[in-house]
């Protein structure tokens, strides 16, 4: 299964456990979001901005069911425009970062009982919620050999939701010939358009796959551009640039019909092709995203080579300025 890390709502905490929830995310489509300067924040439903921990990683889904709240990057689903709200969080996240590296190496480098405290500070650190978005039932079965019935995906989806999962990505509306596996999305679709208070995301790679989308009943897409150029090649056949045209469109067309757009940015530390991905492409392609009316853009450690390191690099507030 793929990666992916969100950057929308929420904020990172350490280093190390913005690490580990990233790699649990390449592994279970769990996603971390954390505010870029300068982007909309907004709380969840259900806690008061003043009762709110300074980090929080989100859940759900924008209707925010969930009692945490989101640090987000979020704009509304169809706006062009986003609205700052508690605009001094960046600040709050960097010196929490930096409050957690000390931790770490106070952990590393100290008596027992000081580890203890470290340990504890960190424990108390931890996200109070995170957002999952589920993408078995399309990350998952794209890759199977043999494909999977029709009605055995939607039992899958059915008990992915009754396991209490508020998002999860139903399927894609994709070139068939490229991935045969779901080339039934519309007949998923037509089931699970019907389940109500989860949302169901779908991949739409241009506009021919957004409108098979719309048709079919989608409330949301994704978007999926890569910061790696051969990446982008082998996935969707077009340069990063192309694919930016494309999904415009697809944005474009998307807000006519108030239909939410999330976007994805792929290989954010490795390329399986290229190696190592210079940080300075997942700002780039992550700011088009958001720029072209993304409400959430996640980031995807895509073949789950990234560090600790790597990772906080996305964490730091001036990373969408990077060159
Ligand atoms: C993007 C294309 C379509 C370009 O594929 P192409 O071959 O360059 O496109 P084309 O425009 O030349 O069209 C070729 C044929 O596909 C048809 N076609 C064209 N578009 C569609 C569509 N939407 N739905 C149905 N059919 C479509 C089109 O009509 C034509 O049919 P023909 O005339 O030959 O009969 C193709 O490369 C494709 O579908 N790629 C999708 C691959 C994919 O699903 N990858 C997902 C992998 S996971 C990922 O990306 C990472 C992620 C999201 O999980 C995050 C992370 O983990 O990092």
């Amino acid at each position: 299964m793929l990666a992916s890390r969100v950057w929308s709502r929420s904020a990172p905490q350490s280093s190390r456990a913005l690490a580990s929830a990233a790699a649990s995310a390449a592994r279970s489509g769990m996603q971390l979001s954390q505010a870029p300067p300068g982007l909309a924040e907004r709380p969840c439903a259900g806690i008061a901005e003043a009762d709110a921990p300074p980090l929080c990683s989100s859940s759900g889904d924008s209707r925010g069911e969930h009692a945490c709240r989101r640090r987000t990057y979020q704009r509304h689903p169809v706006s062009n425009r986003a609205t700052p709200v508690g605009g001094n969080r960046h600040v709050l996240y960097a010196s929490y970062l930096s409050q957690n590296q000390q931790n770490y190496r106070s952990f590393s480098a100290s008596s027992d009982q000081e580890r203890i405290e470290a340990a504890n500070r960190i424990i108390h650190g931890l996200p109070r919620c995170v957002k999952i978005v589920e993408v078995g039932p399309r990350d998952g079965l794209q890759n199977e050999k043999n494909t999977v019935p029709t009605p055995v995906k939607i039992e899958l989806i059915k008990r992915l939701v009754t396991s209490g999962l508020s998002v999860v990505e139903a399927t894609s509306f994709v070139s068939p010939k490229w991935v045969p596996q779901l080339a039934d999305a519309k007949d998923v679709m037509e089931v699970v358009r019907n389940i109500t208070g989860v949302s169901f995301p779908v991949l739409t790679p241009n506009l021919k796959g957004f409108e098979a989308a719309a048709a079919a009943g989608a409330k949301e897409v994704a978007i999926f551009a890569s910061a790696s150029e051969a990446f982008s090649k082998s996935n969707i056949n077009c340069s990063i640039k192309e694919s930016l045209v494309r999904y415009n469109d697809v944005a474009l067309a998307a807000q006519k019909r108030e239909i939410p757009v999330r976007g994805y940015v792929s290989c954010v530390v490795g390329c399986p092709v290229e190696g190592s991905v210079p940080p300075s492409n997942v700002a780039y392609v992550a700011k088009e995203l958001y720029d072209m009316g993304c409400y959430e853009v996640s980031l995807g450690d895509t073949i789950g080579v990234g560090t600790p390191g790597d990772l906080a690099l996305f964490a730091n507030p001036q990373f969408l300025s990077m060159p």
